[in-house]
């Protein structure tokens, strides 16, 4: 008898793994706020290859994003809490090799099983709480639809801290949509080893470039922005945090997954210096 399934824990029937099999299709309500930080911070956190955007070091974007997920067939769709889940994450831009870049140091995410996919894609997942104003298809006083002058808010915390805080007063539909998210997202693929005198030697180390297809967007409305990030132990989010803040953008987006590109093995440099 084999164990079956794409992730852990492999089991006979292969039913038990926290991530099925790719392909993973997402949507998401996504809130975005474009801002700057300290450049010294910004690239103090670039990966290796990675080099500070001359004519803009300093800008980042922190996102707020309400997902639903599901893979091939949707069964997850029925069962919400298998498909829904909230994360709040910073970019920073950067340049690799000539070309911008943007890179994720920092996110938080409430449910396991895109903490697990995040790290199989190089996104560094930790669990938090986020909470997002919500849309319905009503237009009420408790829910402020998309219309020019509706606040929209997005919090982030983790271990009884708050980490992030974040709102948009719509003004009306965007032109362009949010500009600090908008290069490709390369990020790092890391997992280290146990094995005595190796800690330092990961068993995974490479950087890699997002790959998605089937990609779809709604009108973006865009407006003003505020954003906080708070220090809290155990967390340096907070060296990011914003030095002039930008426009907010609110919008759903929707993307496939099912492969990714790797740029370069950091493994294999280490190995052979
Ligand atoms: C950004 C993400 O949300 C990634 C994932 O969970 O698959």
């Amino acid at each position: 008898m084999s164990l079956n399934g794409y992730s852990l824990p492999r089991s006979p029937l292969g039913e038990a793994n926290l991530v099925p099999a790719p392909p993973w299709h997402y949507v998401g309500d996504f809130l975005v706020i474009d801002y700057w930080a300290d450049p010294e911070a910004v690239a103090a956190v670039l990966p290796p290859g990675l080099e500070p955007l001359p004519d803009d070091p300093g800008a980042c974007a922190a996102l707020f994003v309400d997902w639903q997920s599901c893979s091939d067939g949707g069964e997850e769709l029925t069962d919400p809490s298998r498909s829904q889940y909230k994360e709040f994450f910073v970019v920073v831009n950067a340049l690799l090799d000539g070309e911008q870049v943007t890179t994720c140091p920092y996110i938080w995410v409430d449910q396991d099983f895109a903490l697990a996919r995040g790290w199989v894609q190089g996104f560094p997942k930790k669990l938090g709480d986020i909470w997002i104003t919500r849309a319905f298809d009503l237009n009420v006083t408790a829910a402020p639809g998309l219309a020019a002058g509706s606040r929209i808010g997005g919090t982030c915390s983790a271990r009884g801290r708050r980490l992030a805080e974040g709102c948009v007063t719509l003004t009306g539909p965007s032109d362009g949509g949010p500009v600090h998210n908008d290069a490709p997202l390369v990020n790092v693929r890391y997992f280290p080893r146990l094995a005595a005198g190796r800690h330092e030697s990961p068993a995974v180390h490479e950087l890699v470039r997002a790959k998605s297809y089937d990609r779809s967007i709604s009108q973006v409305w865009e407006g003003d922005a505020e954003l906080e990030l708070f220090a809290a132990p155990g967390e340096e989010h907070a060296a990011l945090a914003p030095t002039r803040v930008g426009k907010g953008y609110r919008f759903t987006f929707a993307y496939t997954i099912d492969d990714l590109e790797s740029v370069r093995s950091y493994a294999a440099e280490e190995v052979s210096s």
